[in-house]
């Protein structure tokens, strides 16, 4: 196996379930090393549901999470928690706090976890804040006096805050504008190269997919039903890919992925 095609998070026979509602049964899935990893499926199949239980923040109701080799479940707190910190997590809903300025909110992590002074914390966060593409004004900001672009842009900023191997990202381009949503996809394509990053990356954006993912997982009747590249991803007849790639959406985006493709 080359190092490109090693895991760096395995997933087997993972169960996660509300009191009778089950979400996931055996569901297998691995992330590779380098690799952005697209996570699609219908709302409520589980995809939020899924990260939170490879981040550790939901304990799976049955199966295993292998984490640089290491079962999570198995581990003692503090070594689950030092694995823990090598993951970077951008969720849906951006969450800074609202009564720090972006380098007090990256800055953050790194006085919690690194232990660092806090005009050391704060220049590396503004560092940070550079990396995900914020002008230098944007420091001293709070985050009620950004856009939605600059908010996912320093959000991005605090998952980097403490050099991640491994991000996840729960729909980062949801209700940013095609511009912004493209740019977007760019800058984590330049952090992965740039920083050896593995991404799992949840979303319902077929432009992403088609511009930024090396391989799609389907999540589909509580199991990952097909993880591979896009091409062999859209030759599935599998009805929930068939409308959703080959719908005009996804017509579009292939398209526009493709232009020297005929129709
Ligand atoms: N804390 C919770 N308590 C009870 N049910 C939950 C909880 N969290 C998630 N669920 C349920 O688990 C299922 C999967 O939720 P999840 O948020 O992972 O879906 P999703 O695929 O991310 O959806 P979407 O694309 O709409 O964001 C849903 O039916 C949801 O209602």
């Amino acid at each position: 196996m080359s190092r490109a095609e090693e895991a760096v998070i395995r997933v087997r026979g993972l169960v996660n379930r509300f009191g009778s509602h089950v979400v996931h049964q055996d569901l297998d899935l691995d992330i590779r090393r380098g690799e952005i990893l697209g996570v699609v499926g219908g709302s409520g199949t589980g995809k939020s549901v899924l990260l939170r239980s490879i981040v550790g923040l939901k304990r799976p109701d049955g199966g295993r999470v292998e984490v640089f080799g290491e079962d999570l479940q198995q581990l003692p707190s503090r070594q689950r928690s030092r694995l823990e910190r090598r993951f970077g997590v951008l969720f849906q809903r951006g969450a800074l706090f609202s009564s720090l300025n972006l380098q007090e909110n990256v800055a953050l992590p790194l006085i919690e976890h690194a232990r660092l002074p806090r005009a050391d914390a704060e220049a590396l966060g503004r560092l940070k804040l550079a990396l995900a593409g914020l002008p230098p004004d944007a420091a001293l900001k709070m985050p009620a006096e950004l856009s939605g672009g600059m908010i996912k842009r320093a959000a991005l900023a605090r998952a980097l805050a403490l050099d991640p191997e491994v991000l996840f990202l729960d729909e980062p381009t949801a209700g940013l504008d095609p511009i912004g949503a493209a740019d977007f996809d760019r800058l984590i394509m330049t952090l992965r190269d740039a920083m050896g990053l593995s991404v799992f990356l949840v979303t319902h954006d077929l432009d992403t997919l088609y511009t930024a993912c090396d391989r799609v997982a389907v999540l589909s009747q509580r199991r990952v039903l097909v993880a591979d590249r896009l091409s062999v991803v859209e030759a599935s007849d599998d009805a929930w890919i068939r409308d959703y790639f080959h719908g005009p959406r996804g017509r579009a985006a292939h398209r526009a992925a493709h232009p020297s493709e005929a129709d």
